[in-house]
């Protein structure tokens, strides 16, 4: 394989379930998922099939019962709390369905926090977070509370917020599922640019659209993988475009 040895992201055996009121939820029940350097991977599948549950797990968000998580190669099992969220701020960027913006601080605090926590200076953190929000088309809106921005605004803040320490994997849980359609292919627009340069995606949505924008589609189904597909990615095709469904070889 071209580029880094190992893949960026592998799980195997990935088990977990929820105790809740209700009872046990069987959210994940033994999943296996290999993610290449630069690939864009999407995850379907119907509500309550356990993609947040998933998408959780690899973003060190919740632990799986059983079962392991490798980054870039290297085992996740001995990491604790404080350990994955180091390792977060480095390696992974997470853009939740409602954005999960800091309510109390405007747009720059809010894409400039987790720089700082990282370590950068405040000038390169400024410096980040300017060139962040004049990519994703929100310069200007520095000093606005998130309360006052539009939902497809909030989203592209949190893509910045996700993208300021350049992480190599981005993980992204519906991140047009409070859009309308004008927000969701913004949204697509966005994410297949920044594949386009090389990041790492996995992105859980219900949206058959925002899914034809990855290389790969996979089903999930009552806690499982039920289906694999890569999509075809003939020169003809652009990101945005519906792409064509052919099975793996
Ligand atoms: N914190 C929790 N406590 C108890 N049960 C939970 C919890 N989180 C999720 N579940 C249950 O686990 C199962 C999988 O939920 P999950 O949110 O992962 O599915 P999903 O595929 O992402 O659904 P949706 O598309 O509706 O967001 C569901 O039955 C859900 O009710």
């Amino acid at each position: 394989m071209k580029g880094s040895p190992s893949p960026a992201l592998r799980a195997e055996g990935l088990v977990r379930t929820h105790h809740g009121e209700s009872g046990p939820a069987h959210a994940v029940r033994g999943v296996d998922l290999c993610v290449r350097s630069g690939e864009f991977v999407a995850i379907t599948g119907p509500s309550g099939a356990g993609k947040s549950t998933l998408l959780h797990l690899l973003g060190g968000l919740q632990r799986p019962d059983s079962g392991s998580i490798w980054l870039d190669g290297e085992c996740t099992a001995t990491w604790r709390e404080t350990r994955w969220a180091v390792e977060r701020r480095k390696r992974i960027g997470i853009v939740f369905q409602f954005f999960n913006l800091v309510s109390n601080l405007s747009v720059a605090d809010n894409v400039e926090l987790p720089a700082l926590l990282a370590g950068a200076s405040p000038k390169r953190a400024r410096a980040e977070r300017k060139a962040l929000l004049a990519e994703l088309g929100i310069e200007g809106k520095e000093r606005s509370m998130p309360g006052e921005l539009s939902g497809g605004e909030q989203q592209r803040v949190a893509l910045a917020r996700a993208l300021v320490n350049h992480p190599p994997l981005l993980l992204a849980d519906e991140p047009a599922g409070s859009l309308d359609s004008k927000g969701t292919r913004e949204v697509m627009r966005l994410l297949s640019r920044f594949h386009e340069r090389g990041q790492t995606i996995v992105l859980v949505t219900h949206d058959a659209r925002l899914a034809s924008a990855a290389d790969r589609v996979i089903s999930f189904f009552d806690g499982r993988t039920a289906d694999d597909v890569a999509l075809d990615s003939t020169p003809s095709r652009r990101p945005g475009t519906s792409g064509v469904l052919k099975l793996r070889d």
